[in-house]
């Protein structure tokens, strides 16, 4: 049976990145998605955007909602201070696999809780089941017309505070335009726009960071 993808992306990481080294696994499947197939990671020029997103905060409790390979989960968590965790959702068992070995690869595991499940399942199980009580940050990266029906279940669920962050990837290509009109026109959001490229291509994109006012 031959390799997914996913599986080429997690070898090409295994046998050129540095074991414990983040940044190198970050770069290392740059690296291969740049060269030899394009995946759907954040990418190293809206990586940036998120890191800075990241640094700014300085979050204790970060959700992702969508992990794919685990690219910026290890993005995130190599930016948390001591004590942060990140708590990734991702439906697909395969991709949860390959993100559970990235991840370890790069030595951020005792920093990432992968959760495998629908996002529409897990969120409300964040209070109880995973001990949180409300969120710092949350990175949307998942399928984009999830988007705002998540954000919605996240306030029902209670699990924004004044100030919370929300970082969406992919707002114009492929687009969240029913996230985009939501969240622009609820005044519980104050929304910054953040253009720039598709990942590895030379195709217009932008990322939408949202702050709830509470
Ligand atoms: C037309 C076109 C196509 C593709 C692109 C390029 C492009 C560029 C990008 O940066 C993109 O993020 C995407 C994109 O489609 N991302 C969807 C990402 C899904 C991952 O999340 C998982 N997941 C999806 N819904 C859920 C859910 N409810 N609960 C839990 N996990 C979920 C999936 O299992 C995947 O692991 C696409 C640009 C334009
Ligand atoms: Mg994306």
């Amino acid at each position: 049976m031959n390799q997914s993808k996913e599986q080429r992306i997690l070898n090409f990481v295994l046998q050129n990145a540095v074991r414990g080294d983040p940044c190198s696994v970050v770069d290392t499947i740059d690296k291969y998605c740049s060269q030899k197939e394009w995946a759907m990671n954040v990418g190293c020029e809206k990586g940036l955007i998120l890191d800075k997103t990241v640094e700014e905060i300085k979050p204790s409790v970060v959700l992702e909602l969508g992990t794919y390979c685990g690219y910026s989960a290890i993005r995130i968590a190599r930016l948390l201070k001591a004590g942060a965790r990140l708590l990734t959702v991702e439906f697909n068992p395969e991709f949860a696999a390959i993100a559970k070995q990235m991840i370890e690869f790069a030595g951020v595991q005792d920093k990432v809780n992968i959760l495998e499940g629908p996002s529409e399942e897990i969120i409300p199980q964040l209070k109880k089941k995973y001990e949180v009580d409300t969120l710092d940050f949350v990175f949307l990266d998942h399928w984009k017309d999830r988007y705002s029906p998540d954000t919605i279940l996240l306030q029902e669920c209670n699990l924004l505070r004044k100030g919370s962050v929300l970082l969406a990837d992919n707002v114009i290509c492929p687009g969240a335009p029913e996230f985009l009109k939501y969240i622009r026109n609820n005044p519980s959001f104050q929304c910054t726009n953040y253009p720039a490229h598709l990942e590895y291509m030379e195709v217009q994109d932008a990322m939408e960071k949202a702050v709830f006012l509470g």
